[in-house]
């Protein structure tokens, strides 16, 4: 019998719109399951892993680890989740061609992919929220360098894949600057049948 193939749907956004926060919001609602990309880089960077030097120096100047590397750490984790009975939200992927061109290489066939979350902000209230949030994160790139350095990636290699995914109608475009709940209530009705 052929196996169901896992439902699929990319979050994606700059740094600090908010794209872990409505994933939360949509795991305790629906019970997805939400994958972070730079989550299972930070976890295999502490690992110590042969790839840990690496993905830090990458993570601390705001580029993107090479898709060989997130696109097997994400099967692995689907895989642990239950492979054909999960609803995954994988957020902060694809960020470049490269991580586009790695899944599909690897994923594309596996998945039923629905459609791309894209939380629209503006830099300053994503400055602003990251900046806050540097406070308590402890996370090496919650700095202003860093973060100057992942607004220039983000615009530069994350854009055009949005653009991308927004040319074959595969995105939904939500405004990210309202409130966490008001965010949240416009996310919501395209999870009902998800
Ligand atoms: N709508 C919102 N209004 C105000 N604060 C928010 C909102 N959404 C998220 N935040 C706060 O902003 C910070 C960044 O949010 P979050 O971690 O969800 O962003 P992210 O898109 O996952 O960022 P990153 O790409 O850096 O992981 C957090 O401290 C969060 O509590
Ligand atoms: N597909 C990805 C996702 C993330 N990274 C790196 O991790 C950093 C943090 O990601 P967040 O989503 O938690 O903000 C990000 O700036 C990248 O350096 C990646 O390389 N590839
Ligand atoms: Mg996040």
């Amino acid at each position: 019998m052929a196996e169901e193939k896992p439902a699929v749907a990319f979050i994606l956004g700059g740094p600090g719109s908010g794209k872990g926060t409505q994933c939360q919001k949509l795991v305790n609602q629906y019970g997805l399951v939400h994958l972070s990309a730079g989550d299972l880089l930070r976890e295999e960077r502490a690992s110590g892993s042969k790839d840990a030097e690496l993905i830090e120096s990458i993570i601390r100047d705001g580029k993107i680890v090479p898709s060989e590397i997130t696109v097997k750490l994400l099967k692995n984790a689907m895989e642990k989740n239950g492979w054909a009975k999960s609803k995954f939200l994988i957020d902060g992927f694809p960020r470049s061609q490269d991580n586009l061109d790695g899944w599909n290489q690897i994923m594309g066939n596996l998945v039923n992919f629905k459609f791309v979350l894209f939380l629209d902000c503006s830099e300053d209230i994503m400055t602003q929220r990251i900046m806050k949030r540097a406070e308590s994160s402890g996370r090496s790139d919650d700095n202003i360098e860093s973060l100057k350095k992942r607004f220039r990636t983000y615009i530069e290699s994350t854009k055009p894949i949005i653009d991308f995914y927004a040319k074959q109608n595969k995105i939904v475009t939500v405004n990210a600057e309202k409130s966490i709940d008001e965010v949240f209530e416009k996310i919501r009705p395209h999870f009902t049948d998800f």
